[in-house]
């Protein structure tokens, strides 16, 4: 989020997906032209790939955006059946609700505590869900609800089952803070796209468990965090953000998980920021970050 922005009431993004094709951005920009919007970032993305694909970003102000937006969804469906797209409109001043999940590391949830508490991100934390008891504690001094779930093999869909039933309606995404279970795929099917995990390795490097032990038996001189969507192909899902820290042969495995939790906590906000200002789009397996 701009820091000189506040929520604007009158401001929205619209993402668009398409096969590449002449005067999609005219068609797009005369219709918000037809609505007095006025365009206040733009950028674009064409794959030089055989596939060709067209990807747009817009953010506008629109005055009359609270009650002009049904009638621009449905130019917009109107024109998804012509230029055969995939579109996603926000309004800015829909906060998104975002739901985080933690097992015993606390460093990545406290960054988004903090980030959330100083308005650096700006969403909603309807809930914080647990498999450990641990971060009680931290969690309530914010105000903000804590629920343990114990999680074992024996007891995995139930106590997913009872997850849900904690999320249903309740939350937009839901962000996997060093939560150390992996989900089912009936679980991410509820949530397309919209769990995002910090994976404390720079991927595809070190998949799975244990990437800093890995690391350390390897003697990397690099070590990284990756913040990506969950899909059911453990730590393979898109990528949104990534970064790296030198190491050397003087650190042991303890100090390879202090020097790369700070990027950890980094990789995650930074994704996160930009997932809740609507910046990325994801295509394939990859993703389009419009930074
Ligand atoms: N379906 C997915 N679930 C999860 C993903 C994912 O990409 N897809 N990311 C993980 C996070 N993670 C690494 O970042 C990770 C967490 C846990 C494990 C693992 O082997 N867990 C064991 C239990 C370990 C324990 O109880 O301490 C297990 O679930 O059997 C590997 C990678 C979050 N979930």
């Amino acid at each position: 989020m701009d820091r000189n922005m506040t929520k604007n009431g009158n401001r929205a993004v619209l993402l668009i997906s398409c096969p590449e094709r002449l005067g999609i951005i005219s068609a797009v920009s005369n219709l918000l032209f037809s609505y007095k919007a006025n365009i206040v970032q733009f950028d674009q993305h064409t794959t030089d790939s055989r596939d060709g694909m067209f990807f747009m970003r817009i953010q506008f102000d629109l005055d009359t955006l609270p009650e002009a937006y049904p009638k621009l969804a449905q130019d917009l469906s109107a024109m998804a059946e012509e230029y055969p797209m995939e579109w996603r409109l926000s309004k800015e001043s829909q906060i998104k609700r975002m739901a985080i999940f933690v097992s015993k590391m606390d460093h990545c949830l406290v960054e988004l505590l903090w980030r959330w508490k100083s308005k650096e991100i700006l969403v909603d934390i309807p809930m914080v869900i647990s498999n450990h008891p641990d971060a009680k504690e931290t969690v309530e001094a914010y105000g903000i609800p804590f629920y343990h779930i114990p999680m074992s093999s024996q007891s995995k869909e139930e106590s997913e089952r009872a997850a849900l039933a904690l999320l249903q309606d309740k939350v937009d995404f839901i962000v996997l803070a060093r939560y150390m279970q992996i989900l089912s795929p009936r679980f991410i099917a509820k949530y397309p796209n919209q769990i995002i995990n910090i994976h404390h390795s720079f991927l595809p490097a070190f998949i799975g468990a244990n990437p800093y032990q890995r690391a350390f038996t390897r003697g990397v001189k690099l070590i990284g965090a990756t913040a990506h969507y969950v899909t059911n192909d453990l730590d393979e899902g898109p990528i949104i953000e990534q970064d790296v820290i030198r190491v050397n042969h003087r650190q042991n495995e303890t100090d390879l998980k202090v020097a790369g939790r700070h990027v950890e906590r980094n990789v995650l906000a930074q994704a996160i920021s930009w997932h809740v200002e609507d910046k990325v789009i994801v295509y394939g397996n990859k993703t389009i970050v419009f930074a």
